[in-house]
């Protein structure tokens, strides 16, 4: 069994959306005061990294973190290499999803360039691409990105209509050392009462 970990690494240094809370981990305690352990903390944006929104990050009355259907985040994957599309529209997607229904879709845009700084301007559906993933059932999408919107906006159309369609979001994979084609993927979000996201560490396996 081939585990390929496509989770980014949480450290000081882990881009953060601008303004928001940066990533730390700090020991509280050391060994040497307690005379028998380290004891972490960590401080951070939920939304930092290899993350799931919950529909309540968007919307008032939509689901939290621990209110999610946890096998969503579980199951067969297929990644697309969309790097050279122009537009991640129906037309140029329709032929890369042909068949792949069920699946999950992560999509590998290769447009987050370099890791400790956080992207200027990132691709994003189209919202007809959307009513192909209706189309195909699938459940959740994943982007190698910190968003599936646009970055400077506000309404969130991409997010609210995935949401309406009912596929869940996974945002800030890292794809790079990935091929195209068919995984198990495991993401599971933590179990915060009332969050509105999570970090998660996601795994294609392959069998
Ligand atoms: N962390 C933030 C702080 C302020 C405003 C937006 C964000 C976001 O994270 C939005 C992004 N579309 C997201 O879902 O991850
Ligand atoms: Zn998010
Ligand atoms: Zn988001």
């Amino acid at each position: 069994m081939n585990i390929y970990d496509i989770s980014r690494t949480l450290h000081c240094k882990t881009p953060t959306w601008p303004g928001d809370t940066p990533f730390s981990y700090s020991l509280n305690w050391t060994k040497e005061e307690t005379g028998s352990v380290n004891v972490g903390r960590i401080e951070m944006s939920v939304h930092t990294a290899t993350h799931i929104d919950a529909p309540y990050h968007f919307d008032e009355k939509g689901a939290k973190v621990d209110q999610l259907d946890l096998s969503v985040f579980m199951g067969r994957a297929i990644v697309v290499d969309v790097s050279r599309l122009k537009e991640l529209n129906r037309v140029s997607l329709e032929a890369l999803l042909k068949g792949q229904e069920k699946k999950r879709v992560l999509f590998k845009t290769n447009a987050w360039e370099d890791e400790e700084v956080f992207p200027e301007g990132i691709p994003s559906l189209k919202l007809d691409a959307i009513t192909l993933l209706k189309e195909l059932s699938v459940p959740l999408i994943g982007v190698d990105l910190p968003s599936v919107d646009q970055l400077e906006s506000k309404d969130l159309e991409v997010h609210h209509l995935l949401h309406e369609t009912n596929i869940s979001i996974l945002e800030g994979i890292d794809l790079r050392n990935v091929d195209e084609g068919e995984y198990q993927l495991v993401a599971l979000p933590l179990k915060i009462e009332g969050a509105d996201g999570s970090p998660v560490r996601a795994v294609l396996v392959k069998e």
